[in-house]
C-alpha cells in the first residue's frame, strides 16, 4: 500500500468539472474514486447513464458502474470529497460534509472569501493551509478552495514577479474559453464568430481573489496583498484555455528581460516537490513571436503548466505579456487535485481520517 491511500467522493460528478476530476483521478497513485454524487435527477442511476460524458476517452470502468448517490454525507463512503457542485447548492452541501467530519476540496466559489478557508495554489501560498486549524465545523472536517480559473492562471504568472520585485499594479484583459461556462454553456449563436465582453461576477473575482491568495498569513487571518488589479473579462470562441493580455507596473525600475528571467528561474516551494500532479515547469516562457496560443500550448504539462510569451517593455505600464492557462485543468479540477495532494502530503487527510475514526459523525 502507498504511504498515501484515500477513498475519494466526487460531488457534482456528472457535470463538466466533475468529469474532469474523474479523468484526472484515473490511476492516481494516492486517490481512488469510490463514490460519485449529483442531483436527484441523477441519483440512483449508474454513472455511465447519468453522465453526459464529454471526453473522447472512455469513462474509467471502475467509475462507470458506480451508482450515483445523493449529496449527503451518509450516502458517501470516502475519506475526502472533491466538490464540483453548482454554486447555487455548493455552500449548503459542502458545509454539511465539513460538519460530518469530511475534508472538502472545493472548486466552487462559495467559501473562497471565508476568513478561515484557504484559497489555495500549492506553489504560491502553501502556508495558508494553517487556516484549517482555525476552522470549527466540528468533528475534524474542513474546507479548502481553489481560485476562479482566470485568477489561477494570472496568479501563476504574478507570483514569481512578486517574489522577485515590488509589484504595484496589474491591468489585464481576459479572453476566456467556452468551457469555462460549463456544458452546454453559451448558446452557439452567441458564441460562434463573436466576442462577448461580459462574464457575470468574473471581474469582481479577479479584483478580490488575488489579494487574498498573495496575502500574508497573520495569526488566524490573511492580510490582503497591497496590489491594484483591474480586469476586463471577455468570452471568446475557443474550446479550452484562458488567455490573459496583461501589463504590470513595479515600484522599482524593472524591464522585460528581468521579468522573463524571473518567470524562467522561479522554483516552487519544496513542499510541492513530491506531489504527483505538480507540473514542471510551473511556468514556461515561450520565445516564439506568436506564442502562446490555446490550440498549441494549452496542454503543456498535462494542462497544469502555465505558458507566458510576448514579454515586452510597455510605454504605459512597465512590462506587458500574454499568459495562457488551462481553465478546466490548472484552473479547476487539476488545481483542486493538487490542493488535495498537498493536504495528503502535509498530513491533513490522515488527521481527519483519525478524527473520523474516533468521533461519531454528526447527524
Ligand atoms: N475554478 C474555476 O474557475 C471553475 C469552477 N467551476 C465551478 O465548478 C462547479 C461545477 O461547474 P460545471 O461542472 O461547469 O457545472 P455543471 O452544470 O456541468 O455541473 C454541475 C453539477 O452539480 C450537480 N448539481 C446541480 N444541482 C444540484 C443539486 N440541487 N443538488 C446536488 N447536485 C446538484 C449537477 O448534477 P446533475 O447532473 O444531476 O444535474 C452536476 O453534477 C461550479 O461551481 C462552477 O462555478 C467551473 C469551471 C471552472
Ligand atoms: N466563470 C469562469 C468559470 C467559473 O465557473 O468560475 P468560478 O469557479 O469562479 O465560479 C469562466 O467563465 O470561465
Amino acid at each position: 500500500m502507498d504511504e498515501h491511500d484515500y477513498r475519494v467522493g466526487i460531488l457534482g460528478a456528472t457535470g463538466a468539472v466533475g468529469q474532469t476530476f474523474i479523468r484526472l483521478l484515473d490511476d492516481h497513485p494516492w486517490f481512488t474514486v469510490t463514490s460519485v454524487a449529483a442531483s436527484e435527477r441523477s441519483a440512483g442511476r449508474p454513472y455511465r447513464e447519468a453522465a453526459n460524458w464529454l471526453s473522447g476517452q472512455p469513462i474509467p470502468p471502475s467509475v462507470a458502474s458506480l451508482e450515483v448517490q445523493s449529496t449527503e454525507p451518509e450516502a458517501m463512503d470516502c475519506d475526502v470529497v472533491f466538490s464540483a457542485l453548482d454554486s447555487s447548492v455548493a455552500g449548503e452541501i459542502e458545509e454539511a460534509f465539513a460538519r460530518a467530519g469530511v475534508p472538502v476540496v472545493s472548486n466552487a466559489k462559495n467559501y473562497r472569501q471565508h476568513d478561515r478557508v484557504p484559497l489555495l495554489i500549492p506553489e504560491v501560498n502553501p502556508g495558508h493551509l494553517a487556516l484549517i486549524d482555525e476552522q470549527s465545523w466540528g468533528d475534524g472536517g474542513f474546507i479548502v478552495t481553489n481560485p476562479n480559473c482566470s485568477t489561477t492562471g494570472l496568479i501563476c504568472g504574478l507570483h514569481p514577479l512578486m517574489d522577485a520585485f515590488d509589484l504595484e499594479a496589474v491591468q489585464v484583459t481576459m479572453l476566456q474559453a467556452l468551457s469555462g461556462a460549463g456544458y452546454p454553456g453559451v448558446p452557439s449563436l452567441d458564441a460562434v464568430g463573436n466576442v462577448i465582453p461580459h462574464i457575470g461576477g468574473e471581474e469582481e473575482k479577479l479584483a478580490t481573489e488575488p489579494r487574498k491568495i498573495l496575502g500574508t498569513l497573520d495569526g488566524d487571518r490573511i492580510e490582503p496583498a497591497a496590489l491594484t488589479l483591474s480586469a476586463q473579462c471577455t468570452r471568446v470562441p475557443v474550446r479550452n484555455g484562458h488567455l490573459a493580455c496583461a501589463s504590470v507596473r513595479f515600484r522599482d525600475d524593472i524591464e522585460a528581460e528581468a521579468v522573463a528571467d524571473a518567470l524562467r528561474t522561479f522554483r516552487a516551494p519544496a513542499v510541492t516537490e513530491s506531489l504527483p500532479s505538480r507540473p514542471d515547469p510551473f511556468v514556461q516562457v515561450l520565445d516564439a513571436p506568436d506564442a502562446p496560443q490555446p490550440q498549441r500550448h494549452v496542454e503543456a504539462g498535462g494542462g497544469m503548466t502555465v505558458s507566458v510569451g510576448r514579454v515586452q517593455d510597455c510605454p504605459v505600464n512597465d512590462v506587458k505579456f500574454v499568459l495562457l492557462s488551462h481553465n478546466t485543468v490548472r484552473g479547476a479540477a487539476g488545481g483542486a487535485l493538487l490542493n488535495a495532494e498537498l493536504l495528503a502530503s502535509e498530513g491533513y487527510l490522515d488527521r481527519a481520517r483519525a478524527d473520523a475514526a474516533t468521533e461519531p459523525a454528526a447527524g
